[in-house]
């Protein structure tokens, strides 16, 4: 059996702790780096030590050698750190798995680019259950394009650094493909004051922050009469973990190209 050497980035962030364990418990997969950023008081120890368990890999914030070993990178950071790696990766040749959510178009451009010069799986969200969520959503939304109000609420964590939820935001493009509108021109972020009444063509977002809530995401279509509501809750980080020790096998063999969960679970068509 070969064996995946796969460096971990922001290894001391709630992923990046969820990864080393998953990693260290995989058979087919070593952990061959972790990252973190320079200043960080967590440079310097082991990759291990959040969980008790140590790998012998240090923390350190020297790209290059953390990669020199590495067949892939993961990466849940944020938008500026994942960006700088991806430029790296591009230019050396290693893969990347990329969960950090919050790009603006110029930094989805710039992975798309990248996806030309090394092989990335790029998914807001990597567990299972989400990505078959969004299959449905574009099955339900196609029936309820017309007469049913959308609207999209999520729930996170109060740590979360970006609204609304790159998983809620996903679900609205899907939904807006499917029946034909832009997500752009149709997305209404939030309400306040004296709106007027809602206007059907809009895909409504709304955002909660608090406590430990790891993940929840409901599409609601709403019509006279009835309400559907389609939910994904998330009860462990370790989903996305797996996720992402999927999509880095996947990887294997795949020297370039821009691919999502989509892809990696075979939920495409
Ligand atoms: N696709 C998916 O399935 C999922 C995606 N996410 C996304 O992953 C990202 C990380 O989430 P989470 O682990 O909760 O966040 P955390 O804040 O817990 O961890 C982020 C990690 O990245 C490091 N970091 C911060 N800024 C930079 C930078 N500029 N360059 C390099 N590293 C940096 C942090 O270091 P320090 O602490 O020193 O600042 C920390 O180690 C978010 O964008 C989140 O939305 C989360 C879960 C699932
Ligand atoms: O920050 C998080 O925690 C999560 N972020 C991702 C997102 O923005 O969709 C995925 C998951 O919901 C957890």
């Amino acid at each position: 059996m070969s064996v995946l050497k796969i460096a971990v980035a922001g290894a001391s962030g709630r992923m990046g702790r969820m990864l080393v364990e998953a990693i260290a418990a995989a058979p087919d997969a070593e952990l061959a780096g972790a990252l973190d950023v320079a200043g960080s008081p967590h440079i310097g120890l082991d990759a291990g030590a959040f969980a008790g368990q140590l790998t012998g890999v240090i923390i350190a914030s020297d790209l290059a050698a953390a990669l020199a070993n590495a067949d892939v990178l993961i990466d849940f950071t944020r938008p500026e750190g994942t960006l700088q790696h991806v430029e790296y990766c591009a230019a050396n040749g290693v893969q990347l798995v990329i969960g950090t959510t919050g790009f603006d178009d110029a930094g989805k451009d710039a992975i798309r680019a990248a996806g030309e010069k090394t092989g990335i799986v790029f998914a807001p969200n990597m567990s299972v259950g989400v990505n078959v969520t969004l299959k449905l959503l574009e099955m339900a939304a196609k029936s309820f394009s017309e007469g049913y109000d959308i609207e999209i609420v999520e729930a996170h964590h109060r740590h979360k650094v970006d609204a609304p939820s790159g998983t809620a935001l996903k679900m609205g493009e899907v939904i807006a493909d499917a029946i034909g509108r832009d997500l752009k021109d149709c997305a209404v972020y939030g309400r306040e004051g004296v709106t007027g009444e809602r206007d059907p063509s809009t895909i409504g977002f709304a955002t909660v922050r608090g406590g430990d809530v790891v993940g929840d995401h409901t599409v609601m279509f709403l019509g006279t009469g009835e309400r559907i509501e389609i939910s994904h809750k998330s009860s462990s980080r370790v989903t996305y973990a797996h996720g992402a020790l999927r999509a880095a096998r996947f990887l294997a063999g795949k020297p370039h190209g821009l691919f999502g969960m989509d892809d990696v679970l075979g939920l495409k068509g």
